[in-house]
C-alpha cells in the first residue's frame, strides 16, 4: 500500500521497539448486547425513522427516560418472567436499581411526578432500549429497543382504536400488509368477569393472568397446577380455560351475557376498526392475554399469519398501573414494538430496504501544499448545507476514486494549483463523469 510498510495505512510501527506485551481484550460487545456498526446503524435509523414518523402523524411528544430505574417500579408479585429476568444490582450507594425491562413504569413514574402540570390526554411515544438478564443457554439478547406510544387520560375504547391504528400504518409504510400480520383483539375482562361469576378474590386476577399468558408455552396440566395453586377453583379453571376457547364475540356474549364490559369494549373497538379501515387487520381471538400483570383491559398483540414468528408487538390497557406506585389513577393504554421480530419479519417478506451510505461531496487538494484550501472549499459547502467528506492526508486519485465509490459521493471536487490560482475548482460528477471548472464562490 501507499505506506510502503505492509501495514495498514495510517498504523504506526516502530520496528526498532519490540511490541507491547498486552492482553488482547475481548472485542466483542457483552454476550446478548449489539454493536451497531454503520450498515446495522442505518437500518436503525430508518426503522427508528419510521417509528418517529407514525408517532407525528398521529400527533404524540416525544419522550425518554433513564435506562436505569429504581428496582421498585418493576417489583409485581403477579410471576412475571420480566421480573425473573431482571437486570437489577446494588449500586455504590446501596440502592437497589435496575436496567429497564419495559418503558411504562417510567412513563407510569413521569406522570406521577408531573402531577395536574401535564394537560390531559397526555400522547407520548419513546424508543427505548431494555433490558433482560436470562442465562445465555437460550443464547437470546439480553437487550432491544422497544418503541413505545401511550394515552394517558382516555377511558374510551377510541385509545386503544388510535393506538391499533399507529401501528397498522407503521406496518402499511414497511409494506407490510394485512395478508401478512394481524392482530388478535381481547379483553382481559373477559377473565374478570368469570372470575367474579366464580367469587375468585380480585387480587388474583393478576396472577392469574400471567399464568393463562403461558397457555401457549407450556403443558396445560402445568397450567392448571399453577392456577390452583394460586387458589383458583378446580370449577372456576374449567370455566376459564373454556372461555379461553370462544372464536367469536357471538359466542361470549351468550357466555357472559350482552350486558358486560368486556363484550361491549370489543364490539365498540370492532365498529371504530371499521370506521379506520383496519377491520382486515383484526380478529377476536379469546385466549390472549399478554404476559404483563398490568394490563385491566383491551389486550392486543400483532402476529405473522405464516405464524412462524414471536408476537411482533403488544399492548393494551393499564387503568390501575399508576395506583400501584402510589399515585391517582389516570386511564392508560399503550403498546410495545421491538426491534427484533419486526427485522425478521421484514426479511421473511423481501422487505428489507436497501440502504447505502450518502454523501454529496468528497473534496480533495492533489497537492499537500493545498490541503488548507481543501478545507476552505469543504467548509463553503458545509455552510450551505452540503455533506463533504474531506481526503484529509495527501492521497493518490486512485484511492480518492476507490474511496468515493465506497462512499457513494455524488462528486468529486478537486482543488488543483491552476484552478485554485484563478480562484476555481474541478467538480466531477461521479456517476455521469461529467467535468466542470467552477469558481468557489459559486459552488452549490
Ligand atoms: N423485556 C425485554 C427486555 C429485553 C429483551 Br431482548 N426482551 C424483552
Amino acid at each position: 500500500n501507499e505506506n510502503g510498510d505492509g501495514g495498514r495505512p495510517g498504523t504506526i510501527s516502530n520496528p526498532s521497539l519490540p511490541p507491547p506485551i498486552v492482553e488482547k481484550i475481548d472485542v466483542n460487545p457483552p454476550k446478548g448486547t449489539r454493536d451497531f456498526p454503520p450498515e446495522e446503524m442505518r437500518f436503525r435509523t430508518w426503522l427508528f425513522n419510521n417509528f418517529r414518523e407514525v408517532s407525528r402523524l398521529f400527533g404524540f411528544e416525544e419522550v425518554d427516560y433513564p435506562v436505569l430505574e429504581s428496582e421498585a417500579l418493576y417489583i409485581r408479585k403477579a410471576g412475571e418472567e420480566i421480573k425473573d429476568q431482571l437486570y437489577g444490582f446494588e449500586d455504590r450507594g446501596n440502592r437497589r436499581v435496575a436496567l429497564r425491562p419495559e418503558l411504562t413504569p417510567s412513563l407510569a413514574r413521569v406522570v406521577i411526578q408531573k402531577g395536574k402540570s401535564v394537560a390531559l390526554p397526555i400522547k407520548w411515544f419513546a424508543i427505548g432500549q431494555c433490558w433482560r438478564y436470562e442465562r445465555m443457554t437460550r443464547g437470546r439478547r439480553r437487550e432491544h429497543y422497544q418503541w413505545n406510544m401511550d394515552i394517558i387520560g382516555v377511558p374510551e375504547i377510541t385509545a386503544e382504536a388510535e393506538l391499533i391504528s399507529s401501528i397498522v400504518t407503521f406496518f402499511k409504510r414497511l409494506g407490510i400488509t394485512s395478508s401478512d400480520v394481524g392482530f388478535k383483539v381481547s379483553s382481559r375482562k373477559l377473565l374478570q368477569e368469570v372470575l367474579q361469576r366464580y367469587s375468585v378474590p380480585e387480587d388474583l386476577f393478576s396472577k392469574v393472568c400471567v399464568i393463562i399468558d403461558k397457555m401457549e408455552k407450556i403443558p396445560m396440566d402445568e397450567i392448571k397446577r399453577e392456577l390452583k395453586l394460586v387458589g383458583v377453583s378446580e370449577d372456576a379453571i374449567e370455566q376459564l380455560l373454556q372461555v379461553l376457547t370462544i372464536k367469536s364475540l357471538s359466542e361470549l356474549e351468550e357466555i357472559l351475557g350482552p350486558s358486560g364490559d368486556a363484550v361491549s369494549d370489543l364490539k365498540s373497538l370492532f365498529l371504530l376498526a371499521d370506521k379506520f379501515g383496519y377491520s382486515d387487520w383484526i380478529q377476536f381471538d379469546a385466549s390472549i392475554v399478554r404476559g404483563l400483570a398490568y394490563y385491566t383491559g383491551i389486550v392486543f398483540e400483532g402476529f405473522d399469519r405464516e405464524r412462524k414468528l414471536r408476537a411482533i408487538c403488544g399492548g393494551g390497557r393499564y387503568d390501575r398501573l399508576l395506583s400501584t406506585f402510589g399515585g391517582d389513577d389516570l386511564p392508560a393504554c399503550g403498546f410495545g414494538f421491538g426491534d427484533a421480530v419486526i427485522v425478521e419479519l421484514l426479511k421473511e417478506k423481501g422487505l428489507l430496504p436497501e440502504l447505502s451510505p450518502q454523501v454529496e461531496n468528497i473534496v480533495c487538494s492533489l497537492d499537500p501544499e493545498l490541503q488548507g484550501a481543501a478545507s476552505q472549499v469543504a467548509t463553503i459547502l458545509r455552510e450551505k448545507g452540503q455533506s463533504v467528506d474531506l481526503v484529509l492526508e495527501s492521497k493518490s486519485l486512485k484511492w480518492v476514486f476507490k474511496r468515493a465509490a465506497r462512499i457513494n459521493a455524488g462528486r468529486l471536487i478537486l482543488v488543483g494549483n491552476s484552478e485554485w490560482q484563478k480562484g476555481m475548482v474541478v467538480v466531477k460528477i461521479l456517476d455521469t463523469g461529467e467535468q466542470f471548472d467552477v469558481k468557489v464562490d459559486q459552488l452549490e
